[in-house]
Parts: structure tokens; sequence; C-alpha cells
């Protein structure tokens, strides 16, 4: 079986390789846990190996997400133009002379069909390998009885495509749970990204619930976000 690296130190040890090819993956947690930049490097790394990569954005202009991945030393831009990597505006509906200059964009993300027109047109475009969703949850914010439905429509389309998939789930503080049960369920992993107040401070901690297709640490590993991005300690573990 084929694993996708995530590249992240510490991940794929955590995840005894990597994820399985085809798998998508519920990446899950509140707010600030590190789950938009968890995709992004995710993304990003799979440039590195050759992988090209899309990332849908429903949350953020794409114009700020460039900013906020160039921080981290990631210039996508680069390879945007090189045909390795790409940004589905779900974002801003065309609205405004930033998202003019957007080459892919969904007007209506409410509109499955759109979505995954642009999403597919992109996808063969450039060969992409790696599919972030930022985030999936707003794709049924307003009608969670057909978040389970959503989430098996798009998973039938990139596993049919050859992608290997990070859906960002957005959960409130203290929330149990990764998104709802038709969500967790219906997608083949689930890491969960935590932030918890210890001894008057804010620690940063991943676990892999699920991931079908291999075993994986059943620990809570921590975790540290730094100018070049993420860092997970596959030695350590943070007990709660
Ligand atoms: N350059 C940086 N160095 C270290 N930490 C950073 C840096 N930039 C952002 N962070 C941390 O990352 C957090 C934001 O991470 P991210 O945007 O991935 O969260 P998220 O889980 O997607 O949150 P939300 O669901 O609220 O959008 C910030 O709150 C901050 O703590």
């Amino acid at each position: 079986m084929h694993r996708v690296k995530t590249g992240i130190p510490g991940m794929d040890e955590i995840l005894h390789g990597g994820i399985p090819e085809r798998n998508v993956v519920l990446l899950s947690g509140g707010p600030g846990t590190g789950k938009s930049i968890f995709c992004q490097e995710f993304l990003f790394r799979g440039i590195e190996y050759d992988e090209p990569g899309i990332l849908i954005a429903l949350e953020e202009h794409p114009v700020q997400i460039r900013i906020n991945m160039e921080q981290f030393g990631w210039d996508v831009r680069k390879y945007e133009k090189e045909g390795k990597f790409a940004i589905i505006d779900a974002f801003t509906s065309g609205i405004g002379s930033a998202a003019k200059r957007e080459k892919y964009i969904v007007r209506d993300p409410s509109d499955e069909m759109e979505l995954i027109d642009v999403m597919k047109e992109a996808i063969e475009e450039i060969g992409a390998k790696r599919v972030g969703i930022d985030s999936v949850t707003t794709l049924y914010l307003n009608k969670p009885m057909m978040a389970r439905k959503t989430v098996f429509l798009l998973k039938k389309v990139l596993a049919g495509l050859g992608c290997t998939a990070l859906f960002v789930s957005q959960i409130s503080v203290g929330e149990r749970g990764f998104g709802g049960p038709g969500v967790e369920h219906a997608v083949d992993g689930i890491i969960k990204l935590d932030l918890d107040e210890i001894d008057g401070e804010l620690k940063r901690s991943l676990i892999v619930w699920k991931m079908r297709g291999t075993s994986h640490s059943m620990r809570r590993h921590p975790f540290e976000i730094t100018d070049k991005g993420i860092i997970v300690h596959a030695d350590k573990v943070l007990k709660k």
C-alpha cells in the first residue's frame, strides 16, 4: 500500500509512515488549534515530494492564505505559476478586484455540483495528488442533515481521481466528537488537534483517532507551531 507522507516533522512517525493513499482524513479541532496551518503544510510538503496539491478556500480570502503561508516560508505563488499548486476561491464569490485575478472560482459553495466541477477541473489541470478543504464544515453549516451526503460525495470524487485529502472540521471549545456522527463515520481517518490550558499555559497536542489501512500511534502527542511550520513530538506524550 502506498502512503502519502505528510512531510510534517514527527507526524509520519505517528502515522507509521504516512496517510494511506486515497484516504479522506478529517482534521478536527477547536478555534486556533492549528488546523489551517496543518492543512497548508500538508499541501506545501506535497509539492516538495512532487505531489501537486489544491486548497479549497471557504473560510479565508486566497490573498490572505498566500500571505499566511509565506510567514512559514511557503511561497506558493511560484508553484501556482508552475502549475504545481492551486487555490480554489470558494470564499469571495468572485466579488472584488483581487478575486477577479483568481483562476478557479466557486461562486456558490452551497451548490455541490459547481464545487465538484471546479475541483475536478483544477485536479485534472495540475495533476493534483493532495487536496485540502478548509473548511468542510462551511459546506453544511446551514444544512447539518446533509453533512454525511456531502462528505460521501466529495470522498467518492476525490478517491476516483486518486487524491488523498484533508477535510478541516471546525468544532467548538470543549465540544465532544469531531464534527458530527455522519461525518466521523464517513471519513477514512480522524486527526484531532487540541489546545488546553494547563498550569496557566496553552499547550498544543494532537491524536490520531482513526486511520483506515494502517496502524498508528494511540498516544496524545504535543506539537508546536514555529516560524517554519508544525513540529510534532512523536517521542512525547501529553497527559490531560
Ligand atoms: N508564525 C507563527 N508562529 C507560531 N504560531 C503561529 C504563527 N502563526 C499563527 N500561529 C498560531 O496558530 C494559530 C492559528 O492557527 P490556524 O489558523 O491553523 O487555526 P485553526 O485551527 O484553523 O483556527 P480557526 O478554526 O479558528 O480558523 C494562532 O492562533 C497562533 O496561535
